[in-house]
């Protein structure tokens, strides 16, 4: 355990205005780290609030978090308080094979105990525009009630965790670079049918809402999102700043970079040193 707890030392680092960095050695330490910070996260949102508002995305993330699903922490989370959000969709069908929410079901949600009206799927019998405009009606109701904390200096929700993944385009959730989305700041959720990556329909939490989250972790593996990375947290210069993943910045929430070694290989030198 002593020993555990020096790699993960070893390979963490505050990175000046970008958060929190934790560089693994390999996927399995990353998902042992990743479910213990969420567990974390878990019993002191709950402690706090008495319930956890958490949003997921898609991609590897799920798989990454299996180890939730493992002892002990099916059986130490407190899953009854769980209310599960997605902080980016794609507009298909719930059984269809690109949906996020099929993604969470089967590799995460169906092997623990929550409650199923907990879980805040979108509505996938509209549009991508109504399906946005219902999500963000949906997300007002649960604010109205507190389910979902509320930014102190915003109206904006303030979900106890968004947990998202990052595109080898620098993109997170389904914000991608140079879109007018980007710019979004009155509505919380909004909408997108021309992703570059498909499926082209999609919904997605705008960056105000993001980066109104008391926690926000970013979750990027393998060698192809280097750059990305890089792009997102060194100091490059101005012709970055628009990347998405360079614009999560919470506001007064927590940011962690959960990294393996080939996703932080073209990071700045400095992080490595032990
Ligand atoms: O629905 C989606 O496509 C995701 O939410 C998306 O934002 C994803 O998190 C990144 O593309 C990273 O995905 P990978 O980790 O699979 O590369």
């Amino acid at each position: 355990m002593v020993f555990l707890i020096w790699v993960w030392m070893a390979h963490s680092s505050v990175h000046k205005d970008r958060g929190e960095l934790r560089i693994h050695e390999n996927l399995v330490e990353l998902g042992t780290d990743l479910a213990e910070y969420i567990a974390e996260l878990s019993e002191a949102s709950v402690k706090e609030r008495g319930v956890f508002a958490i949003a997921i995305s898609g991609g590897s993330l799920i798989g990454l978090m299996g180890k939730l699903c493992e002892a002990p922490y099916h059986k130490t989370v407190d899953w009854a308080k769980w209310y599960i959000f997605w902080a980016d969709e794609r507009v298909v069908g719930k059984t269809h094979a690109d949906s996020n929410y099929k993604l969470a079901k089967d590799g995460l949600l169906s092997k623990v105990p929550v409650v199923p009206s907990h879980v805040n799927s979108i509505n996938d019998s509209v549009s991508a525009e109504e399906a946005a405009d219902d999500y963000e009606f949906h997300i007002r109701q649960l604010v109205k009630t507190r389910t979902i904390n509320v930014s102190d200096n915003s109206d904006c929700p303030k979900f106890d965790l968004v947990l998202l993944g990052m595109g080898p385009d620098g993109h997170v959730a389904s914000l991608f670079p140079n879109h007018p989305m980007l710019d979004e700041k009155s509505e919380w959720v909004t909408f997108i049918t021309d992703s570059p990556k498909p499926p082209p329909e999609r919904i997605t939490f705008t960056l105000p809402v993001i980066n109104s989250a008391s926690n926000v972790a970013v979750v990027v593996t393998g060698e192809s999102k280097a750059e990305a990375v890089h792009l997102a947290i060194d100091d490059v210069g101005p012709d970055y700043l628009s990347l998405p993943g360079r614009l999560v910045q919470p506001t007064k929430g927590k940011l962690v970079w959960f990294l393996d070694k080939p996703a932080a290989s073209k990071l700045d030198g400095p992080q490595f040193s032990e």
